[in-house]
Formats: structure tokens, sequence, C-alpha cells
């Protein structure tokens, strides 16, 4: 395969692509469309653009041909044509770690400035270690898995058999390479949920009690949802969100693994929801709120290309609204567990500072989850306590 044949392919793809739709999804479509192009033609394809977007809008004056050689040199430990073409004093130096790969980047092409991966960079939460933070997006963030009820070892075994490396981590926890296919070697859901490693760790913040009633508003697919219950299997619990799609992927999550006894409401929490919950009192509440989806971009990197700053007030507005609408079916003394998976002050501290200022809530304690050390999304959880 000729390089000018892989940058015809990268370059068709670029174009037809405007950041509307997830890439994975574009990908998919477009491949199926494109049924000329063969699997090696849709793998290289596919690591092009990705390593492409991952580049944010670093030296974005350069031609684009180049900075799909850099991105690709700086994401990948194997060469490409791409890299031989355009990069071949770099080709040696591929399976550098990434900060010797930036390093060389830099000493080679002055513009390259690592803030311009991720424009955004003013507005991310103070704790974040921006260096860390930036460096990662060259790096796949992993798979994680979720085991329930001690099947940790039966489950790396069935893996391992198969080939895979599984790493635990802690006593419930496997990480996996990204697009590991597991439903076609672990068969049924009951004992393993796919979930994120920071996303599992929101949990220590729900602290739930026998026969509790709680209530997870924003539910989508019921990742949090299936967590409380396996921390506490004997509560009552009400799932909703404004998507009944979500809902109905979520029963059928819920069935999987064994959670039967649930009630379900399709809720728009931006309107007022007194019919549907005026006897409703709740001794704990989950708002996993809609937000940018910035801890997710190592993930999705076509955000760093696509995504529009004034969207990040409106999600904190959003945010806002949504918590001063069902703070008011919470019991006195009870949690509001908030949570996003944004790396923005706007949609974390700000919203919790808003919230203290207008909502009778006391802060019990909040944290940024710092995925981006771990190859894991990067989080945002705190616990409010509401007062009388
Ligand atoms: C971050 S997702 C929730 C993920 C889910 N809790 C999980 O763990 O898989 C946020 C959810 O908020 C929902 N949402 C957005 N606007 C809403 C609204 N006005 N009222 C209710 N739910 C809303 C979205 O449909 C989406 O499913």
């Amino acid at each position: 395969m000729r390089v000018e044949h892989q940058l015809r392919a990268f370059e068709q793809i670029f174009k037809s692509y405007d950041g509307a739709l997830p890439l994975h999804r574009f990908l998919f479509t477009y491949f199926k469309r494109n049924k000329q192009m063969g699997s090696s033609d849709r793998r290289w394809a596919s690591r092009y653009i990705y390593s492409f977007f991952r580049l944010g809008k670093a030296l974005i004056k350069e031609e684009r041909a180049l900075r799909l050689a850099i991105a690709d040199f700086l994401c990948n430990s194997t060469s490409s044509l791409v890299i031989e073409s355009l990069l071949p004093e770099l080709k040696q130096h591929v399976e550098l770690s990434v900060s010797e790969k930036l390093e060389l980047i830099k000493s080679n092409y002055p513009a390259f400035e690592l803030t311009d991966v991720f424009s955004f960079h003013e507005e991310l939460s103070e704790s974040i270690d921006k260096p860390a933070f930036l460096n990662s997006f060259f790096t796949q963030p992993d798979l994680f898995i979720r085991v329930t009820g001690g099947h940790l070892k039966t489950i790396a075994e069935v893996l391992n058999k198969d080939g895979i490396v599984a790493e635990q981590i802690g006593d419930n926890t496997l990480a996996v390479a990204n697009g590991t296919k597991l439903d076609q070697i672990l068969t049924g859901q009951q004992h393993y949920q796919v979930q994120d490693l920071s996303s599992q760790q929101t949990g220590s913040f729900f602290q739930p009690q026998t026969w509790d009633k709680w209530w997870d508003c924003c539910a989508a697919s019921g990742g949090k949802s299936l967590l409380l219950h396996d921390l506490e299997p004997k509560i009552e619990l009400l799932v909703s969100d404004v998507r009944e799609n979500s809902l109905n992927n979520l029963d059928e999550r819920f069935r999987e693994a064994g959670l039967k006894k649930y009630q379900k409401k399709v809720l728009d929490l931006l309107q007022n929801n007194a019919q549907d919950l005026h006897d409703y009192e709740f001794d704990g509440i989950i708002l996993d709120a809609p937000c940018s989806g910035s801890g997710t971009w190592g993930r999705t990197p076509e955000m760093l290309y696509y995504f529009e700053q004034h969207k990040i007030s409106y999600f904190s507005k959003l945010q806002q609204s949504i918590a001063s609408n069902v703070v008011k079916y919470l019991k006195e003394g009870k949690p509001l567990i908030y949570i996003t998976c944004s790396v923005f002050k706007q949609e974390n501290e700000d919203v919790i500072a808003y919230l203290l200022e207008n909502l009778p809530l006391k802060l019990e304690k909040m944290e940024l989850i710092k995925g981006y050390t771990h190859k894991a999304d990067t989080m945002f959880v705190a616990r409010l306590i509401k007062t009388n």
C-alpha cells in the first residue's frame, strides 16, 4: 500500500466528518458505505484519524499531512508509512515514551505548544496537573470492568485463556486494552459491568443504608444505579431520565445483572415534576449530570477539535437548574451526590459554590478523580447534605 493511497483515504474521512456524531459511529457508517476499503485500509484509516484528533489544535498552521505524521508519531509505538515518508528523521524514535517524543517534537517544531492540544486549558478545575493531563491525550485510555460477587479471579482467568492481559486494580476491577471484545469472550453480564475506573470510584461517596429510598435522577442506562445496588442491594430505587431510549437499555442491563425491583419514570428535570413526584422523599439522590464530557475526551479525541467553548457555561447553567429542581425531594440530613465527567471548573467547583449559596445544602466532601494518571476518565464528585 502506498502512502499516497493512505493519505487520500485519511483526507476523505477528515473532509466528510463534521464532529456532529461521535467519531466511532461515523466511521462505522463510513466503512459500511465504502466497501472498497479492505480491513487493512480500515485499520490504518482509523488509526490515522484518531491520532490526528489527539493533536487537538497544536501546530494548526502546518499542513494537515505533516500534523497527521506528528500525531501518529506521538500516539503510537510502531511506525507507519506516514511517519516514514513525512518524518523520516524521527522514525527510529517511535518507541520512546510520550514525554520523550514530545521533547523531540518541541525541538524540531518550536511552534508546538502542549496547551494547544486542549485549547480550553484555562477552564480546568484547579487541582488538575496540567502537563500530566495534556500528556495523557496521546495515550488511549483502558477499558475497565467492575466485577461483582467475588468473581474477579474467574473472569481474569477466562480473559487470560483468550490471550487477553487483564490487570487487576483493587478487589473488584480489571483493566484491559481498549477495543477488547468482551461480549464475545464473557457470556452474560451477571458478574461484571463495563464501567470506567473513576466512575467506579464515585461509589465511595454514596454510602447507602439498608432500606433507604434512592433516586438516580439522570440514570441513562443505569451505570451508577448498578453500582449503588451492588453497595447495598436492600434499597428502594427510582430511576429516571429525560430519554426514554436510555431507560429501555437500563431495563435490559438491570435484567442481565439480576436487579429486578425498581421504579422507572421518564422525567425532564427542567420542568415542574410535582405531579409525578408529589409524595416522594429520598434518603439519597444521585445526580450524574449532563455535562461537556471533557473528562472522557481521551476516548473521544474528536472533541478536542470540535468542542465549542460557549457550551461550558450552557452545561453549568443546566446543572444548576437540574440540581435546584431535585433537592426539594431530598430528606433533611440526607445526601445529594453530584457527579460530572467534566474537567471544567464551571461544571464542577462553580456549580457546588452556586448550590451552597442558593439551596439548603452543606458540603461534606468533593473530589476531582484524576483518571488521567491511570488511563481512565477524569470525573468530579461531591457529597452535599440537605440542611433545614
Ligand atoms: C452523564 S449521563 C448519565 C449517565 C448514567 N448515570 C450512568 O452512570 O450511566 C447524563 C444523563 O442526563 C440526562 N439528561 C439530560 N438533560 C436532562 C433533563 N433535562 N432531565 C433529565 N435528565 C436529563 C441525559 O439524557 C443523560 O442520560
